[in-house]
């Protein structure tokens, strides 16, 4: 099975050049020694900006999964930061949030401390682990709920937003750790125009940073103009 790519046009990083980020190399993604996206060929670099579309079914989740180590990967080979995935230690270097979520809404939480619980992964080298919040970590926090167009919101009980709020609160989360790698499972699913509008110049900053973003869009919507490439899966049917 071969992926489709349709380059688009994209922005320079910043953070200088180097290994590749993501490398997949002919992997099977799958559950259960059973293969539901085969072939895979997939290079992402600093900065780069990708979709991964397809229909129901075709292993979008499965292949962002299988990539961050939380599927199986049944044949090939997966590199992060240029080396092996099982090899990586400081995961904090990834914000990942899935398609599904289970924030329990049962556990009182407010928005500004669900985003704040972004920053407590971070290694000694980027943030002590005994150390209060600082500065740098309030500001990071700020600047993720604006990133999402939830300023102003933070001292609201998660419970009491709405199904969209909710999912930009957890894309807060994941920008709160200043990922240098970004992986986004429909993200824009359930979120209004506005606010998809606002989550695209977001993303576009954070790729002019150098940022790598890998997302799973059903329809690109407003974030086309900063996507530089779309990967398509085929369908179940096709695979048959
Ligand atoms: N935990 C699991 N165990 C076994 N099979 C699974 C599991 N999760 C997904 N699958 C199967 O893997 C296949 C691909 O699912 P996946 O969620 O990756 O598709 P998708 O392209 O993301 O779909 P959608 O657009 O509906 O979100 C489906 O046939 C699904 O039933």
């Amino acid at each position: 099975m071969l992926l489709t790519s349709v380059a688009r046009p994209r922005v320079a990083p910043t953070r200088g050049p180097g290994e590749d980020v993501v490398s997949v190399r002919g992997a099977a993604f799958g559950y259960d020694r059973r293969p539901v996206v085969t072939g895979v060929d997939l290079t992402l670099h600093r900065g780069d900006v990708v979709a991964v579309r397809g229909a129901n079914g075709s292993g979008k989740s499965a292949l962002v999964r299988g990539l961050l180590g939380l599927a199986p990967l049944l044949a090939g080979q997966v590199d992060l930061f240029g080396r092996p995935q099982q090899q990586l230690r400081d995961r904090s270097r990834i914000g990942y949030v899935p398609q599904r979520h289970t924030v329990a809404t049962t556990v009182p939480v407010t928005v500004r401390e669900l985003v704040s619980s972004g920053r407590l992964s971070l290694p000694r080298h980027r943030r002590r682990p005994w150390q209060r919040f600082g500065e740098a970590d309030r500001c990071a926090v700020d600047c993720a709920l604006e990133g999402v167009g939830l300023a102003g919101y933070d001292r609201r009980q998660l419970s009491e937003l709405s199904g969209g709020e909710q999912r930009r609160a957890l894309v807060a989360r994941a920008l709160a750790g200043d990922p240098e790698l970004l992986v986004l499972d429909e993200p824009i699913a359930g979120v209004d125009a506005a606010n998809q509008r606002v989550l695209a110049a977001t993303i576009a900053g954070l790729a002019a940073s150098g940022t790598t973003v890998l997302a799973v869009l059903h329809e690109l919507g407003p974030l086309a103009p900063v996507v530089h490439r779309v990967t398509a899966l085929p369908s179940a049917g096709e695979r048959c």
